[in-house]
């Protein structure tokens, strides 16, 4: 995997390769937001993976939202500044991470400056990248106490990504079906979240929601992908589409990366949400 570090690097990451044979680097200053989707074995967690080892060794720090469990991201958890395992956790790391995007807010606005960046570097605050594993188990709700819940997480999530880039908070949001049966939400999540990566999907709803408000091709081009092109995706924003293959890094290499790095997590102890 090459390295990447020094400054210019930020927030850069080398996941892959394009079909041209060029870079796929996700660059989170350039598109903050992230929806990342693919059925099972399609090759997200690999994503997910190489973007993880990728940030794993910058100065940025890393919080992840699993409602599953834990079962994904908790391999990562030496280096995650804070992690939420199910959906009453999640609803709480949401509202402080808004919370910690307001006072940011205030921080700049007092330097009347438009954004982190503008700060002098000592005053700056850290980046925060937010890891969200399996939208539909924070949006899929079977009782009304669930649905309060669910809203107010697909409402927290849509606050920081309007408000998320100029304050250094990024969101990269994966699921397998990501469809309009999750609730009106999800459709307004997807519109702030600018950077779409399909991999194989199960469903032509998922492939709609990834890709389909931005190119028809592009959506044509994330069907036709097979199940023995594990890893193969289409990546679109608002520049256009590619397809591209990511670097296969096992979850062990990135638990590996994620344990060489756990010295560099930032503490943000306005995150350390009580666990209920
Ligand atoms: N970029 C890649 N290059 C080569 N093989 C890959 C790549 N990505 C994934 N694979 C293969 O596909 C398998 C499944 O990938 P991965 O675990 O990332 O899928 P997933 O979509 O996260 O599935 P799940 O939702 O079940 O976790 C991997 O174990 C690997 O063998």
């Amino acid at each position: 995997m090459p390295k990447q570090r020094g400054p210019g690097h930020l927030l850069r990451v080398t996941v892959g390769a394009l079909e041209t044979g060029a870079a796929w680097v996700l660059d989170l200053r350039r598109v903050p937001h992230w929806l990342i989707v693919g059925a099972t074995r399609s090759g997200k967690s690999t994503l997910i993976n190489a973007l993880v080892a990728g940030l794993a060794p910058q100065p940025v720090a890393l919080v992840g939202i699993d409602c599953k469990g834990g079962m994904e991201l908790s391999l990562y958890e030496p280096r995650l500044s804070a992690l939420a395992t199910n959906r009453e956790q999640a609803v709480r790391l949401l509202a402080a991470l808004v919370d910690l995007t307001l006072d940011r807010m205030s921080v700049c606005r007092a330097a009347r400056v438009r954004n982190i960046w503008g700060l002098p570097d000592k005053e700056r605050p850290v980046p925060v990248v937010v890891i969200v594993d399996e939208l539909a188990e924070l949006f899929l709700v079977a009782s009304r106490n669930e649905k309060d819940e669910a809203q107010a997480a697909g409402t927290a999530l849509i606050r920081l990504a309007q408000l998320g880039a100029a304050l250094g908070v990024f969101l990269v949001v994966a699921g397998q079906r990501v469809g309009s049966d999750l609730g009106p939400g999800v459709t307004a999540l997807r519109a702030q979240l600018g950077g779409r990566v399909c991999h194989r999907v199960a469903d032509p709803g998922t492939a709609e929601m990834a890709l389909g408000d931005l190119n028809p091709d592009a959506l044509k081009a994330a069907q036709a992908i097979t199940p023995e092109q594990a890893g193969t995706a289409v990546l679109a924003s608002g520049d256009g589409w590619e397809r591209a293959r990511s670097h296969l890094i096992t979850e062990a290499e990135a638990e590996a990366v994620a344990a060489e790095y756990a010295h560099l997590t930032p503490v943000l102890s306005e995150l350390h949400v009580e666990a209920p």
